[in-house]
């Protein structure tokens, strides 16, 4: 496990107190669980998106590393509350508030309470690219093939 420091700033005074601040469940976890700082629980019917504060602003600086917002398993296979934008990726240079947009993609209504965990956060590593022109790449064994080029299609 490697670990780092991140600049975090609470946007809401109940965060750390009526709403717990992100933490790893367990040693081996690899999300944060974000929590819904909504004034009000919020009911997502079914189909409808929304737009949820954390009550947090994380600046994680390093162009080598982001941020993936993904759904809870739990939540997901069991509720249909998923993200509106499938996963959200925090840029390392993004200051403003962390936002999770939870969609409601099963048949029935739920209910968003405050300070509910709604998703979670995984810091990742990223390689930016320089891109070299080429005209032809030296052949490989996939060559263009995509798409099943491999079997079953
Ligand atoms: O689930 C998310 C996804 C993104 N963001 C924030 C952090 C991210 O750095 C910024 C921009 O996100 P993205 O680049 O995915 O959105 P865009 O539609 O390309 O907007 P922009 O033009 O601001 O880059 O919005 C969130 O708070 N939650
Ligand atoms: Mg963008």
């Amino acid at each position: 496990m490697s670990k780092k420091t991140l600049q975090v700033r609470v946007l809401d005074d109940r965060i750390g107190t009526t709403i717990p601040f992100p933490e790893y469940a367990t040693d081996g976890s690899a999300g944060l669980d974000l929590r819904a700082c909504l004034e009000a629980p919020l009911t997502l019917e079914p189909g409808q998106t929304a737009l949820i504060p954390t009550g947090l602003a994380l600046h994680i600086g390093d162009p080598g590393l982001a941020a993936m917002i993904l759904p809870r398993s739990g939540l997901g296979h069991k509720h249909g509350i998923v993200l509106g934008n499938l996963v959200g990726l925090i840029d390392s240079d993004y200051q403003g508030e962390l936002m999770v947009s939870c969609w409601n993609r099963g048949n029935t209504s739920f209910t968003v309470t405050v300070g509910e965990r709604i998703a979670q956060m995984v810091l990742v590593p990223v390689v930016q690219a320089d891109f070299e022109l080429v005209s032809d790449f030296q052949t490989s064994a996939r060559g263009a093939g995509g798409f099943g080029s491999t079997g079953r299609h």
